[in-house]
C-alpha cells in the first residue's frame, strides 16, 4: 500500500463520518451563500517580464518529515507571508498525516489578501462544497489519486463552485490526462508520492510536453535560489514551497532569499 492510498482510506474513513454530521444535500445549499472566490488562476499566471510567482505554503507535518514547524503558530505564519507579498497560500487540511484542519484557511484568510488553495486529498464531490464552505479560492486535485472521469466530475463541480483547480501530475501519463482534460493550471509534483524522492529536473522535463498557453507551478523539494532561477528559467509560472518555509526560523529571509 502506497502512502497516497493509506491517507485516502484514512481520508474517506472521515468523510463517512463528516456527511453524517452535514449531508451533501445540507451542504450544496449551504455554499449558495459564500460570498465570490478570490482569483487564483491570475494570481499565479506569469507574464514573459514577471519574475515567477510564489503559492506559500502552510504544512505542519508530512509522512515524509514528521512534525516540520515545531512551533507551528497559523496567524503568525498568514501574516507574514501576507507582509511578504505572496501571491497566493497553499494549506494543507489533510489532519491525520499533516495535522493539518479545514478551518485553517478561514483564520488564515483574516490576515490575507491573496487566493487560498485547499491541499487535500479530493476524490469526493462534497470535498468540494466543503472546500468551498471553508472559504477556499481553489482546490488540489491529483491525478495519481483519480480516474480521468473522476477529476472531470470533480472539475466541472470545482468550475459550479467558482474554484480554480490546480491539478498534479508527476509523470508522462499523469501530464497526458491534464491535457486531454483540458486543465488550465499544471502542477508538476517534483516529489515521487509512490517512494517519496524528490526531483526537481522533473519539472524541467514533462514543462517541455506543455502547451505554453497553460499555468505551470512547480511543486516540492524547491529550497534553493538556484533551482527558483533555473525553474524560471524553463518558463515555470510559479513556485510551491512548504518545506523549505516551514523549516525556518525566518520565513521572510527564506522567501527574499529564493525570490531575490
Ligand atoms: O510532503 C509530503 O511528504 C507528501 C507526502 C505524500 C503526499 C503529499 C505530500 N506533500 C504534499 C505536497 O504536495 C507538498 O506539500 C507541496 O508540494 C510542497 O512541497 P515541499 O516544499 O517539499 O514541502
Amino acid at each position: 500500500m502506497t502512502i497516497l492510498d493509506k491517507i485516502i482510506e484514512k481520508k474517506t474513513q472521515r468523510l463517512i463520518e463528516q456527511k453524517n454530521i452535514l449531508s451533501l444535500t445540507e451542504i450544496k445549499k449551504a455554499v449558495a451563500n459564500i460570498s465570490t472566490a478570490i482569483d487564483f488562476e491570475s494570481s499565479v499566471r506569469r507574464s514573459t517580464t514577471e519574475p515567477i510567482k510564489l503559492i506559500a505554503e502552510i504544512k505542519h507535518a508530512s509522512p515524509s518529515e514528521g512534525i516540520i514547524r515545531h512551533n507551528f503558530n497559523l496567524k503568525d505564519i498568514a501574516h507574514t507571508y501576507e507582509q511578504c507579498r505572496v501571491n497566493a497560500v497553499s494549506i494543507l487540511t489533510e489532519e491525520d498525516f499533516f495535522k493539518g484542519r479545514l478551518s485553517y484557511i478561514e483564520a488564515a484568510k483574516e490576515f490575507l489578501t491573496c487566493p487560498v488553495l485547499r491541499k487535500d486529498f479530493i476524490f469526493d464531490e462534497y470535498q468540494i462544497y466543503e472546500s468551498r464552505l471553508f472559504k477556499a479560492d481553489a482546490v488540489l486535485l491529483i491525478a495519481a489519486a483519480l480516474t480521468k472521469e473522476q477529476a472531470y466530475r470533480l472539475m466541472s463541480i470545482a468550475a459550479e463552485c467558482s474554484l480554480h483547480v490546480l491539478f498534479e501530475v508527476h509523470n508522462r501519463s499523469e501530464l497526458d490526462m491534464a491535457l486531454s482534460l483540458d486543465c488550465k493550471i499544471i502542477g508538476i509534483n517534483n516529489r515521487d508520492l509512490t517512494n517519496m524522492t524528490i526531483d526537481v529536473n522533473t519539472t524541467l522535463t514533462l514543462i517541455k510536453e506543455i502547451p505554453d498557453t497553460k499555468i505551470v507551478v512547480s511543486e516540492s523539494g524547491i529550497k534553493s535560489r538556484e533551482q527558483v532561477k533555473m525553474l524560471q528559467d524553463a518558463g515555470v509560472d510559479a513556485i510551491l514551497v512548504g518545506t523549505s518555509l516551514m523549516k525556518s526560523g525566518d520565513i521572510a529571509g527564506q522567501i527574499h532569499l529564493l525570490l531575490q
